[in-house]
């Protein structure tokens, strides 16, 4: 008999739908093609795929229903479900911010005796509870910036990625950051699903593979310790020897941010021939 299928959440709509099939498909994952399939299964790979609201992912994989979810860190902790971050996935970043008319609040303090509209209910009263500060908080759908102008709050508790929407609401934020967050894989508190060790792994595989680059060069053998010194790799670089007497080739994986500096310094130390190609995949 063949092993059960992983069963996975994936996001069906929003800001984090196409982000997370993309990074299931350059992980050798079948995703679907048409936005209104339901489910899909990659027998090949031992994952049956589920397309649901983020926002129900977080409530699927604590019950158990499903074994592992992508979702956001804010949806998961407004959930309250019993379930795990297990791995960063680097999209749909966002801060969860108070915010106000320009010029009216200018700290957290303010929030007593006010009326907070949000759509992250949990993540606002867990944040007022600990701080014992007293509002009434309303749960909204969504285009919560409009409810303050509507005079329906005074305030709103909402995400915030380029600050657009809420300037042209005329809103500001005010107090720190509640909350940062991005996309996160998650499984059931405290459970390993059988066959996740090798789905994650192939994740992690493209988030390297999406931040390091491959760099090759040619450095004379007496200035390779200063080289590799430059560019340690993540195990350690590959030196091999080149045709030509007293000159050697380097390969090592190094960051993709600071690659085209680190190109000049090497120039700089005497590299020519410096290659830098990407990765596609990798397991480390
Ligand atoms: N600009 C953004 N707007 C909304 N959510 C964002 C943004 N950037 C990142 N996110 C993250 O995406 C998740 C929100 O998922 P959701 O499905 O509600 O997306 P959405 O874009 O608000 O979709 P919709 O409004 O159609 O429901 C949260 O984890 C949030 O932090
Ligand atoms: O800082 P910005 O880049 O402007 O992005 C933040 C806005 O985007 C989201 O709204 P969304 O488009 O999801 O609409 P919604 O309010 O109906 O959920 C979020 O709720 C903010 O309103
Ligand atoms: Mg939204």
């Amino acid at each position: 008999m063949s092993a059960p299928l992983l069963r996975v959440a994936v996001p069906n709509k929003g800001s984090l739908s196409q982000s997370a099939s993309e990074i299931l498909r350059e992980s050798g994952y079948r995703q679907r093609h048409d936005s209104k399939e339901l489910t899909l299964i990659d027998a090949e790979n031992g994952v049956e795929f589920f397309y649901l609201r983020p926002r129900d992912i977080a409530l699927y994989v604590g019950e158990g229903t499903l074994d592992v979810g992508v979702t956001g860190r804010d949806l998961l902790r407004d959930s309250g479900a019993k379930a795990d971050e297990v791995l960063e996935l680097g999209f749909g970043r966002s801060r969860f911010h108070f915010a106000g008319p320009t010029g009216k609040f200018s700290d957290l303090g303010q929030l007593a005796g006010t009326r907070i509209a949000t759509s992250y209910v949990g993540v606002v009263r867990a944040f007022l509870e600990e701080r014992g500060i007293d509002a009434t908080v309303t749960r909204l759908d969504g285009a919560v910036e409009t409810s303050i102008q509507l005079g329906v709050a005074d305030v709103i508790a909402d995400v915030v990625e380029t600050g657009s929407t809420l300037r042209q609401a005329g809103l500001e934020t005010f107090g720190e950051v509640i909350l940062e967050s991005e996309a996160v894989l998650i499984t059931r508190a405290g459970s390993v699903p059988s066959g996740f060790e090798v789905f994650k792994r192939r994740l992690e595989g493209v988030l390297v593979a999406r931040s390091y680059v491959m760099m090759d060069y040619d450095i004379r053998s007496q200035d390779v310790t200063a080289a590799v010194a430059l560019t340690p790799g993540i195990e350690s670089p590959t030196v091999s020897p080149l045709h030509r007497e007293g000159w050697v080739a380097v390969r090592a994986m190094v960051p993709r941010d600071g690659a085209q500096r680190l190109m000049d310094e090497l120039f700089d130390l005497g590299a020519r021939g410096i290659l830098l190609t990407d990765i596609h995949a990798c397991r480390l």
